[in-house]
């Protein structure tokens, strides 16, 4: 039997398993086929990743993150919050840290970015622009606001890594299927992104105001992506008209999360503020040899579903 929080940050929505409460232990094998198994909209569950919520040694928890297709990311910026809720609530204190992949990053409740909604801010570092860290195969060191070659001549794009490997491009009007097309192409360009690569289009709404879409490495098109958000305010922040340690409003297809950029040095960082909803609570039954589910229990979370659609409302109405 496996218990779960089902729950999304912006839209992006994820199976919460906590491997501590539920004395869990996974093999690695076992993790990536939950993943397959569950994700799937058709005929598992339905989610766009799996967050596994484990024991760590140096922060009150860990976090990895895995995509509907089995792979594993470094970073998951809506899914932490997601994490962060779920332990602060549990630990009682309103500022933490958790255990990603690459980093320990600070975590904290906040004041609401709308009204009635708990809101999450999370850390996203660290940042780099060395292609070598998404991996890139690229000519030169970086690559800000350059046409990559073999994917369009329609886009120029900025390559980041936030750890999680992202190239941005900011477009008059986001076309979706543009998005998908570059998407699959880029993932399927192990020459150029041997680890694949998370697409993100921005479109300026005014100062200070972006839109974001994201053909998500591992998934697809979402309605949101956290690290991709990040990413993106950064990019539009030095190639655009945002400004430094200011909320920046992004809107995106599942609602609305604030960024802000600081700079120290040369080093950026970015926080994430943004919702952590829990949709319903579970129980399943899973044989994940022959790859049979069953429903055991569920307990829905109507109040929290209520008030954030008042906030997608609000977030459509701005774009
Ligand atoms: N949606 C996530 C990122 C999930 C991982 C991504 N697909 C990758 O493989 O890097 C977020 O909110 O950041």
């Amino acid at each position: 039997m496996i218990n779960f929080i089902k729950c999304h940050g912006s839209g992006n929505d994820f199976i919460l398993i906590d491997e501590i409460a539920n004395s869990y232990t996974f093999s690695e094998e076992e993790r990536r086929q939950l993943s397959v198994l569950l994700c799937d909209r058709k005929n598992g569950v339905g989610s766009d990743g799996i967050l596994f919520v484990m024991k760590s040694d140096v922060a009150e928890a860990r976090m990895r993150m895995f995509n509907s297709d089995g792979t594993e990311a470094e970073m998951c910026g809506n899914g932490l919050r997601c994490v962060a809720r779920h332990i602060i609530q549990s630990d009682g204190r309103a500022s933490i840290h958790i255990e990603t992949e690459k980093a320990v990053l600070a975590v904290e409740q906040v004041e609401p970015i709308y009204k009635g909604i708990d809101t999450f801010s999370v850390d996203i570092e660290p940042v780099s622009f060395e292609v070598e860290t998404l991996p890139m195969n690229y000519e030169k060191a970086e690559a800000m606001d350059v046409e990559i070659p073999g994917l369009s001549h329609d886009f120029t794009f900025t390559a980041l890594s936030v750890p999680n490997p992202h190239i941005v491009t900011i477009v008059d009007e986001v076309v979706q299927q543009d998005l998908i097309d570059i998407g699959e192409k880029a993932n399927n360009s192990p020459s150029v992104f041997p680890k694949g690569v998370n697409v993100s289009f921005v479109q300026i709404l005014g100062k200070n105001k972006i839109f974001v879409q994201t053909f998500e490495r591992g998934v697809g098109l979402t309605n949101a992506c956290g690290t991709a958000m990040s990413a993106s305010t950064l990019v539009s922040t030095i190639l655009g008209p945002n400004d430094l340690e200011t909320p920046i409003v992004v809107i995106n297809k599942g609602g609305l999360v604030n960024c802000v950029v600081e700079k120290a040095d040369r080093r950026y960082k970015i926080q994430l503020r943004g919702n952590a909803t829990n949709v319903y609570s579970a129980s399943i039954d899973v044989n994940i040899s022959t790859s049979e589910w069953n429903w055991i229990e569920t307990e829905t979370h109507h109040s929290e579903i209520d008030k954030y659609e008042k906030l997608k409302e609000y977030a459509s109405s701005q774009i």
